[in-house]
């Protein structure tokens, strides 16, 4: 519960604030007589300032933004459980140096909103702090760096808090200058009156791009603050979010001016930031100028001769970032014939190397035949075992796993182009396909990245991506991750895989070295992809099934503290929930061919479901095709082709894991998920199989979903890491938001009826029968 405080009461406590400031202003003087006139000099002995940082953690208690307002609503018991840093500048006395006038940022604050940082560490009124435009790699005023202690501000009585804290003799100095302090000798601590409590903090904030020219602040209400964001030429106020922005080109005169106030901390824009907009700060323009027309007159003309006009912007822009980019246009756009013509474009600097999933080593040679006939096609050299050499060919295609080990046998790369096919296999820094190839990436003039799907689940594992393409842009991963992973530490370390700020991140990608099209940008011709979500029962599964995914079930419901295990029963869940849709699976399936669904994929993710989907069509003679892990690389292209061109009945089943990627199956219009995934990427790269250029149907993207199983817990995951996609510009659309939603009853079900809500309208007249109950 708030309390909001009286005009009478704020005015106190500005009244307070301004003594103390102006007491504070005057001991300073006394204690370092030559600072008061010449700011140059600096004492023996004082304390040069204390900085206070306050940490609000228990947000049901606090309104926080409003308890830095002067119209606050602070409540009396938000002060219990504050926590809050005390960070003490520890520069020491040199008598020649120059007096202190600035503080280092703090690098743990986490948000602007909640977090204080202490005005006694700033300049008093008299002081001039330096006003400085932004440098790459710099920021605003320079500050030195800080010291944090931690403790508590804690409910002492009423109208006052006590702060619980370590003995620091620096702090007790700065408690003393508290006008309403008090030292309680029964608790051993200091408390103070509520109305200076703000004489202990200050405003926090922070400044985030929010698109190609312009930035917003993120700050509490201040009179002063505003008085300043309406000097600036270019203010605006964005009714919408409350909040201020105002083009870059003025960041540096705003964060000179917001410096000058004592009771304000400003976050500078990382370094990345300044760097990836440097152009931008000198004058904001807000189109991002298109890249020069790049001269492929050296290239294939069967190549060129056959891009689109959005293929042949992508190598532009590719040429434009000298052939270091991370194309991650949406599945099914041709990024393959992109990456052969920017590749070919760099062709005086080869032999090139592919890296791509062992599934797609043979596509990809298919491809350099199909599209650079000048090269002799036995100079396309597909490595199979890890005995092969890796140089032999002047195009070299080798697949992530085996990179690992002939990294071993050669130690220096003779690569100065490289293409990473997929490359969201390289997300996570500790695998060795990983390690294998960023020295390779390293050493290369010409990266060119290959995703559809570049982060999969969270933004943290977009960095060894930039890493690769760019690896100025964030030498540390801790930078990136406090930023964009919305970095926390924990007990056992710091976590992140969280998101943040990510329509920044969205355009500094953008900015750098990503370019993604969506396929409703760029193919207007390309139909609609329609997703259902279909509820389907496990009614009919025998005792034994439903005894074991009840007892998975219950397991789960049990709560976990420690997320491996969580995961672990998940998986169990999962594994039962499996055996448990069968029979629901096979009958959709088998009404999806009775309706006339002739061609269709069906992807689904256990052996077990696989093996009965395969069985069921044998026994019914219908024709199938299966890839799944088990399936050698060279054979998938071959299956393909048969489903591609086959004029009859035919389905192909389909692992989630083993093929997502790589394979093109646009003959086909409809793609029934019979189980799901945990990772929506890897879903929608699924459903790109088909929906991809050459596609000339509507396409039907069918979720089997059911109740009581696993899929209660997957389905809300899968929509939560598919938001987070979303707002990185990651992903088209959310699955589950725009699905439209349906039930199909098993037959064999007591209730058994077709309840099905259907919403195409070719379903609706196909499903429109007398209702079969029992
Ligand atoms: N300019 C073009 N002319 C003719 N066919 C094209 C062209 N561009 C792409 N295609 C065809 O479109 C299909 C999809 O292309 P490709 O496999 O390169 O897409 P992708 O973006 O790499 O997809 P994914 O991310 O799913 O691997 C392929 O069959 C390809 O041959």
């Amino acid at each position: 519960m708030s309390v909001n405080l009286t005009p009478e009461q704020q005015r106190r406590i500005e009244e307070n604030r301004q003594r103390a400031l102006a007491r504070r202003a005057e001991r300073q003087a006394q204690v370092r007589p030559g600072c008061a006139q010449n700011k140059h000099t600096q004492p023996q002995e004082a304390l040069q300032s204390v900085h206070l940082v306050i940490w609000f953690i228990q947000g049901p208690l606090v309104s926080v933004q409003d308890s830095w307002a002067p119209e606050a609503t602070l409540s009396r018991a938000s002060f219990l459980c504050l926590i809050f840093i005390l960070s003490l500048q520890t520069q020491l006395i040199d008598t020649k140096g120059p007096c202190i006038k600035t503080v280092a940022p703090l690098s743990n604050v986490s948000s602007a909103t909640n977090s204080f940082y202490g005005q006694l560490s700033k300049p008093t009124p008299g002081e001039k702090r330096p006003s400085k435009l932004p440098e790459a790699g710099g920021s605003v005023p320079a500050k030195k760096p800080a010291v944090s202690v931690k403790g508590k501000c804690v409910s002492h009585s009423e109208n006052r808090f006590r702060v619980e804290v370590g003995y620091h003799a620096e702090l007790i100095t700065v408690f003393k200058t508290v006008p309403s302090k008090n030292y309680d000798p029964a608790t051993r601590m200091w408390n103070f009156s509520l109305e200076d409590y703000q004489m202990l903090t200050a405003l926090a904030g922070k400044c985030v791009v929010v698109s190609r020219c312009r930035l917003e602040v993120d700050i509490g209400y201040q009179a002063d603050v505003i008085a300043i964001f309406k000097k600036m030429p270019s203010k605006n106020y964005d009714m919408k979010t409350r909040k201020w922005n105002f083009l870059l080109e003025d960041y540096g005169k705003l964060m000179a001016e917001l410096s000058e106030l004592p009771a304000v901390e400003m976050e500078p824009l990382p370094p990345a930031v300044l760097q990836s907009f440097s152009a931008q700060f000198e004058k904001s323009e807000s189109r991002a100028p298109v890249p020069p027309e790049a001269d492929l007159s050296h290239v294939d003309p069967q190549l060129t001769r056959s891009l689109m006009p959005f293929q042949r912007d992508g190598v532009n822009f590719a040429v434009s970032r000298e052939g270091r980019l991370l194309l991650a246009d949406d599945m099914g756009l041709g990024k393959t014939v992109q990456a052969i013509c920017i590749a070919a474009y760099y062709k005086s600097e080869w032999p090139l190397l592919v890296v791509a999933p062992s599934s797609v080593r043979f596509t990809w040679a298919e491809a350099f035949r199909r599209w650079l006939p000048s090269v002799r096609a036995d100079s396309i050299n597909v490595v199979v075992t890890g005995r092969d050499s890796l140089r032999s060919g002047l195009i070299n295609i080798i697949s992530y796993d085996l990179l690992n080990r002939m990294d071993k046998q050669q130690p220096s790369s003779p690569f100065s182009v490289i293409i990473m096919d997929e490359s969201h296999f390289l997300k996570n820094m500790k695998t060795a396909r990983c390690r294998a190839a960023l020295p390779l990436l390293k050493t290369a003039k010409r990266v060119i990245l290959l995703s559809g799907t570049p982060a999969m689940s969270r933004p943290a594992e977009l960095y060894t991506q930039i890493l690769a393409v760019r690896p100025s842009l964030f030498p540390r991963f801790h930078d990136f991750g406090t930023r964009y992973c919305d970095a926390k530490q924990l007990p056992w370390g710091w976590d992140y895989s969280g998101s943040s700020h990510l329509g920044e991140l969205k355009l500094l990608l953008e900015e750098t070295l990503m370019l993604r099209r969506l396929k409703s940008e760029v193919l207007s011709q390309l139909p609609a992809k329609q997703r259902k979500v279909v509820t389907v029962t496990t009614d009919g599964t025998n005792s034994r099934t439903k005894a074991a995914l009840n007892a998975a079930a219950k397991e789960l419901a049990r709560g976990y503290h420690n997320k491996s295990q969580e995961k672990e029963a998940l998986l169990v869940f999962f594994n039962h929930t499996a055996e448990a849709k069968i029979r629901a699976i096979m009958e959709y399936i088998s009404d999806m061919l009775e309706c006339g669904r002739e061609k269709f994929l069906v992807f689904a993710h256990h052996k077990l479901v696989l093996d009965s989907i395969t069985k069921e069509l044998a026994e019914k003679g219908i024709s199938y095709i299966r890839i799944d892990g088990s399936t050698a690389s060279a054979e998938r292209q071959q299956l393909c082709d048969r489903f591609q061109s086959s004029q009859k009945s035919c389905v192909a089943v389909l692992s989630v894991t083993a093929a997502n990627m790589g394979l093109t199956l646009h003959s086909a219009d409809l793609v029934v998920f019979a189980e799901l995934f945990w990772n929506p990427g890897v879903l929608i790269q699924a459903e790109d199989r088909v929906h991809r250029i050459g596609q000339t149907s509507n396409v039907d993207i069918h979720y089997l979903v059911a109740k009581g199983t696993a899929d209660d817990y997957l389905w809300p995951m899968i929509q939560e890491k598919m938001n987070v996609l979303e707002q990185v510009g990651l992903s088209e659309s959310n699955i589950s938001e725009k699905a439209e939603s349906a039930s199909f009853h098993s037959k064999v079900s007591t209730q058994s009826f077709y309840h099905l809500h259907l919403t195409s309208e070719r379903l609706k007249i196909n499903h429109v029968q007398p209702a079969r109950k029992k």
